[in-house]
Order: C-alpha cells, then structure tokens, then sequence
C-alpha cells in the first residue's frame, strides 16, 4: 500500500502518478490535498509519515512544488527516510542505499515523464540489504 500526499503544487502531477499507480494495478490511499487550492505542505507530509509508522502503508510519494519542503517536513518523523528525487539514479540510489520510505517530488522541477520514470524506479528498486548501508542506517536512527 502507498500513502500519497501532495500540497496544491504537487496537486496536478499528483494526478498523473494516481494514474500511474492504478495502470499498473498498485493499491494505495490518497490523503490530499485534493485541489489546487492553496494549503500546508507540512499537514500533508504528516498524514503520510504516520500512514507508514503505523505500518497502515509501506512506502509514500510526496510532492510540493520543489519537493523540498514537504521532505523536510516528513523527515522530523523518526523511523522516515524520505528522499527528494529529480532523476532515475536518485530514485534507485536511495532505496539501494538509504532504503528510503517516500519518495519525494517537485512538481515545479521535473516534467511528468521524468517523474514517472522515477516512481517507477523509486517502487521497483529493493533495499541492496548490504552490511555498510545498514549500518549507516542503523546510525541515522540512533
Ligand atoms: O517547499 C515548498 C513547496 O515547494 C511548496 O509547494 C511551495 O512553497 C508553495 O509555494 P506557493 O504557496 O507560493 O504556491
């Protein structure tokens, strides 16, 4: 299950990952916003990150207008690792190494086709469970 969150500039890209998700027959929960109208990142990062501490969703997509904010925001959760991704190689670095819990995007940086290809990336990549990068993990939640 994927917990989406995006604010109103993440809202129209936010559509076409939806659109994504469901052509590939991926499940997940949409916990807004749900129009362009101007709002928070941060209350939309925060329903996200709790959809995944309590285990209610395995991974999340975040989008803002620079992925920046709403990353941030997720990232005062512990137990959250997200990730602001502007290509493939960001995408698949981070869930090899960092094993990375959202997925976050900037619907003002990247094209929808770039962004897809990411979330492609970002929900097929496994974690490499490799000695130095849990370790290193295991460092970041101390
Ligand atoms: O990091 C923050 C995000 O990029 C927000 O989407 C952005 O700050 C929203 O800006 P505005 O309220 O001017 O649309």
């Amino acid at each position: 299950m994927i917990a989406l969150g995006c604010d109103h500039g993440g809202y129209e890209l936010m559509k076409e990952v939806i659109k994504y998700l469901e052509e590939h027959g991926l499940e997940y929960k949409n916990y807004g916003t749900y129009s362009t109208d101007s709002c928070d990142y941060p209350d939309y990062a925060k329903k996200v990150a709790e959809a995944i501490l309590s285990g209610e969703c395995e991974k999340g997509i975040l989008i803002c207008g620079t992925g920046i904010g709403i990353t941030i925001a997720a990232n005062r959760y512990e137990g959250i690792r997200a990730a602001n991704c502007t290509n493939s190689f960001m995408a698949e670095a981070t869930r090899e190494h960092n094993d990375a819990n959202i997925l976050g995007m900037g619907a003002r940086v990247i094209g929808v086709g770039t962004a897809l290809k990411i979330v492609d990336t970002f929900l097929n990549t496994p974690f490499s469970d490799d000695e130095r990068h849990k370790r290193r993990i295991a460092k970041i939640e101390n």
